[in-house]
């Protein structure tokens, strides 16, 4: 990894926790308590990977996933096209035209492709296909990090055994899928920057990336607060997916994308997204069981399978849900 500029010290930056995910892989109780409370308070931490054999694997598969969608993200848009919303509806390469003419663009890559649980794959440029030891190994690791954060939110839940785990099976279908984002070096432009506001809608979210740009609104304000990439650590948040599950006892929490603070708003930004998203068939609802009986029924998602969940939200037709003050908003456009 080429050296990058520092991230500043002098703009005001999200309070995310930092967990350990060795010690959650070791069971520490701690941890586990620490997982949970940040889960419901802001619904996004750091997660190090140093000490866990599989988080240091992800972090060198980040990096050359970063090289790579470099290089993917280089070639012609007509080639880029090919791979385009005409192949697919969602797991494609999209483009929103910034006020410069440059492209912030976007490309996912479905996990069922990655890991053959469809028996067709969509088509895929040279560069992707012989990278598939390297996508396959990265998808598997993220699947042992986010089983095991399910596991531990489905024991601080006190849900019967499995249950949020039989939600996310990564051998049956579903919408999880790897994101490659590209953001060229811009003008802040406030129209963009709005557009981009949103929750993530699938379940858990686990995001690298190397310059800063990632902005978050705590709870309980209107600022916008700038999350720091910090090298070795993920960034793990979660979706409406676990509010709807959990009827808010689990947070979602608004993010977007601003051009990188300087001295690092020269450069392109990358991140590398990996997004979890309930099987496909499993219909969103409130769970039963555990604490959530307790609560209240505070959110009022109209009831479909994950499936058409995440294709309407995906294409913007189904707004996010967020807590903001401790309600429900939903004026915001899907990602
Ligand atoms: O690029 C980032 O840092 C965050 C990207 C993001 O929020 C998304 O793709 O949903
Ligand atoms: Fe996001």
């Amino acid at each position: 990894m080429s050296e990058l500029p520092p991230f500043p010290t002098d703009v005001k930056t999200a309070p995310l926790v930092s967990l350990s995910l060795a010690r959650l892989e070791a069971g520490d109780a701690a941890e586990a308590a620490a997982f949970f409370k940040c889960s419901k308070e802001l619904g996004f931490f750091y997660l190090e990977m140093a000490g866990s054999e599989i988080g240091e694997a992800m972090v060198t598969e980040a990096d050359a996933l970063n090289e790579l969608q470099k290089q993917w993200m280089s070639l012609p848009n007509e080639t880029k096209e090919e791979y385009g919303l005409k192949m697919h509806d969602f797991f494609a390469y999209r483009h929103y035209v910034l006020p410069d003419g440059q492209r912030k663009e976007d490309y996912n890559i479905r996990k069922d492709d990655v890991l053959g649980v469809v028996s067709e794959r969509l088509p895929a440029h040279k560069l992707i296909l012989d990278a598939q030891p390297l996508f396959e190994s990265y998808v598997r690791h993220c699947r042992h990090v986010i089983e095991l954060l399910l596991e531990l939110l489905n024991t601080a839940l006190k849900l019967p055994p499995g249950t949020l785990g039989n939600l996310h099976k990564a051998s049956a279908r579903s919408g999880d899928h790897v994101r490659f984002n590209h953001s060229p070096p811009a003008a802040w432009d406030e129209e963009s920057v709005r557009k981009g506001e949103h929750t993530d809608y699938g379940s858990l979210t686990i995001l690298f990336n190397w310059l800063g740009g990632l902005q978050i609104r705590p709870p309980d304000t209107t600022e916008w607060v700038w999350v720091r990439p910090v090298r070795g650590s993920c960034i793990v948040n979660l979706g409406d997916a676990m509010v709807t599950f959990t009827s808010g006892i689990l947070r979602s929490n608004i993010h977007r994308v601003a051009p990188a603070p300087p001295p690092q708003d020269h450069l392109d930004r990358y991140s590398l997204v990996y997004f979890t998203r309930p099987e496909d068939d499993v219909v969103m609802r409130r769970l039963k069981g555990g604490i959530i009986d307790a609560v209240e029924d505070s959110v009022a998602t109209p009831e479909m399978t994950a499936a058409e969940w995440w294709l309407k939200r995906g294409s913007g037709v189904l707004p996010g849900i967020f807590t903001a003050k401790g309600g429900f908003e939903s004026a915001i456009p899907a990602q």
